[in-house]
Formats: C-alpha cells, sequence, structure tokens
C-alpha cells in the first residue's frame, strides 16, 4: 500500500496536470527514447564497485523529457518544457539494472517530500480565481531555496545533446577495497550547454528537441560526459535544495554514447520505470529523504500507466 504522501503527491500532480493523461507520466509527460552505451573512466573503478563501472561497456535506454505532466507541452515554451529531463538506464543483465534520473537544473526547491507537497499544493491554490497573493506568494517567502529555484532563469536549449543535466540526490559509492565517498552524478554534453533567447524558442516549432536530436544523430552519435561531484567534510549530503560550491572535485565516471533513437510507444520501452534509487551494490542512498519518495511514487505512477492497455 502506498503511504498517503505518495498518494497526495501523486493526486496533487495529476491535478496540475488537468487531470490524469492515461499511460502517461504526471511528471515528465512528454519524452523521447534512444539507446546506446555507457563506456566507464578509469577513475570509476576506484569509486565503486557497481557492474558498469568496470565492464568496458554497458547498454543504455536514454529518456529525455519536459518537466510538465502534460503530454501536448511544447518544446520551445519554457514554462513546460524547463527543467528538462535525462533518464539512463544501465542495463547490467535480464532484469538488472540501475538507472540515473536527472534534470537540467543543479538543486531542488525543497528538502522532503512532506515540503514539495506543500509547494505543490500552494501552487494547485495559485490558479486564476485564487486570493491575492496567491498562497504560492507565501510558501516561497517563507522557503528562499524553492524561491531561488523558481526564479533562476531555464532557458530552453537548442538541443538535448547541449544541455546538462544533474540528478540531484546525493549517493554514497563505495569500491571493492571498501572506500566510501558520497557524491552526486551530472551529465555534461559533450558539444557544451547552448540556449536559445525567449524570442529564438518562440520561433521553434513545438516539437523541435525530438526532430532536432534525430537529425543529428543521423550525422553521428550524441556524448556525454557522467561525472560525480564529491562532496567535503560538512557539506549537506540529504537536502537536495542545498547546491554544493562548483570548487567541489568532478570524478570522471564515464563516457554515454547515444546511437539512435527507439519507440518509446514499444512495449519494452513503455514497461520502463526509471527508479531514483540506485539498487546495485556499491552506490547506495545518502539518505537524502527525497530519493526514498521519489522510488515509491515513480514505481505507483510507472504501473498505473503500465496497467493502461
Ligand atoms: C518529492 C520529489 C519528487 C516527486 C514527488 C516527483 C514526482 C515525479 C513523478 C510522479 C514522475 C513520473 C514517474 C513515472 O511515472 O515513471 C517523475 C518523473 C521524473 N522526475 Fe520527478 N519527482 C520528484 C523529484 C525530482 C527530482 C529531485 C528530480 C531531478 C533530478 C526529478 C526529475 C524527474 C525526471 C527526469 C522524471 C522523468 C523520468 C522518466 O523519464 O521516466 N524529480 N517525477
Amino acid at each position: 500500500m502506498p503511504s498517503q504522501l505518495i498518494t497526495d503527491l501523486l493526486g496533487v500532480l495529476d491535478q496540475l496536470s488537468g487531470g490524469v493523461h492515461p499511460g502517461f507520466r504526471p511528471a515528465h509527460a512528454r519524452g523521447v527514447m534512444y539507446s546506446g552505451t555507457f563506456a566507464p573512466a578509469p577513475a570509476a573503478a576506484g569509486l565503486t564497485a557497481a557492474p558498469h563501472a568496470t565492464r568496458p561497456s554497458t547498454p543504455v535506454t536514454v529518456r529525455f523529457s519536459l518537466s510538465a505532466g502534460v503530454p501536448t507541452a511544447a518544446d520551445n515554451d519554457p514554462r513546460g518544457s524547463s527543467p528538462q529531463g535525462m533518464a539512463v538506464r544501465f542495463h547490467l543483465g535480464d532484469h538488472v539494472h540501475t538507472d540515473i534520473v536527472a534534470h537540467s537544473h543543479n538543486g531542488f526547491p525543497v528538502h522532503t517530500g512532506e515540503e514539495f507537497l506543500a509547494f505543490l499544493r500552494a501552487v494547485a491554490a495559485s490558479g486564476p480565481d485564487a486570493p491575492n497573493p496567491p498562497p504560492v506568494a507565501a510558501f516561497l517567502a517563507a522557503h528562499p531555496r524553492a524561491k531561488a529555484f523558481v526564479e533562476a532563469p531555464k532557458p530552453v536549449p537548442t538541443s538535448f545533446a547541449r544541455q546538462a543535466f544533474y540528478a540531484i540526490t546525493a549517493f554514497r559509492f563505495t569500491s571493492a577495497s571498501g572506500t566510501t565517498r558520497t557524491g552526486r552524478f551530472r551529465l555534461l554534453p559533450d558539444a557544451g550547454t547552448e540556449f536559445l533567447t525567449p524570442e529564438q524558442a518562440a520561433a521553434k516549432p513545438s516539437d523541435f528537441l525530438a526532430v532536432e536530436l534525430s537529425d543529428r544523430l543521423a550525422t553521428g552519435p550524441v556524448g556525454f560526459r557522467v561525472l560525480v561531484q564529491l562532496a567535503e567534510p560538512g557539506d549537506e549530503v540529504t537536502d537536495s535544495s542545498i547546491v554544493w560550491p562548483e570548487s567541489r572535485q568532478l570524478i570522471e565516471f564515464g563516457t554515454l554514447t547515444i546511437t539512435q533513437r527507439i519507440d518509446e510507444l514499444a512495449p519494452e520501452a513503455r514497461k520502463i520505470i526509471f527508479d531514483p534509487l540506485p539498487r546495485v551494490a556499491g552506490i547506495e542512498s545518502a539518505g537524502d529523504p527525497l530519493t526514498e519518495v521519489r522510488s515509491e511514487i515513480y514505481l505507483l505512477s510507472g504501473r498505473r500507466r503500465r496497467a493502461v492497455k
């Protein structure tokens, strides 16, 4: 049985998406999927005993998405599109896998699932008929990190291949020799980041990100570096709303090579429910409460999606 928190979160996400869109995710509803491979960097095995850190090559499935829970969200609309999502499944064996679920903003507005529920409820109560000031204004005034998240510029990228993605919640990485370090994954595009001005975005077709990536893949693979930003003693490792300084060491974890688009409606692709908990020996949650909450709600939501024929 899902907890009340999970059921309530799903309910308010559905509400914000204008109701349930059967067969679609209630967040990051619009997405495109690709296949490719992951090759570890030499430093990866020193960080974790997880299988993909030592195998020369691991097949991956990647899903790029827009943040809105509305399947008709437009790629060029900064409100429904940003932050963009990137989810990566590392296929380690039959029914054995581990995922990275990242988005394009470094940080999250709140610390816990309960706070996220309060935030989403305040947003939902701040529609056109809301009192003035709307409830979300009071929430943001009381939560400066949520305010900073909301106000941070989130421009539309020129391509999914030119966006950087952050996995936000910290993990504990344990190597084969038993050394444990805490870090956060990030995925950086080989081509570098590049963004559209609001005018340029407005002039783009609503599906330009998917089309652009297919055109790009026709000329060659798309690469991302996978890195781990390491925490230093004293860094808050259980609160995703606290971003660590950019001066923290970045360890090269490996390279992702995306080669082709796959049909996200094919049975094997539709079945995928990305999991924010790594569930692999050598990488575990660092105790951020969001990780458990996300894992539970993605499963509940994913099962609902799968049940739609
Ligand atoms: C309590 C906090 C959060 C809640 C309640 C939540 C909720 C959800 C839900 C319900 C889904 C759809 C899952 C599915 O049907 O498969 C989803 C997808 C997603 N969320 Fe979150 N989320 C939270 C935090 C985050 C954070 C911190 C990030 C940033 C890394 C994030 C990034 C994503 C992405 C990228 C997807 C799409 C995954 C895919 O392609 O399947 N979410 N979220």
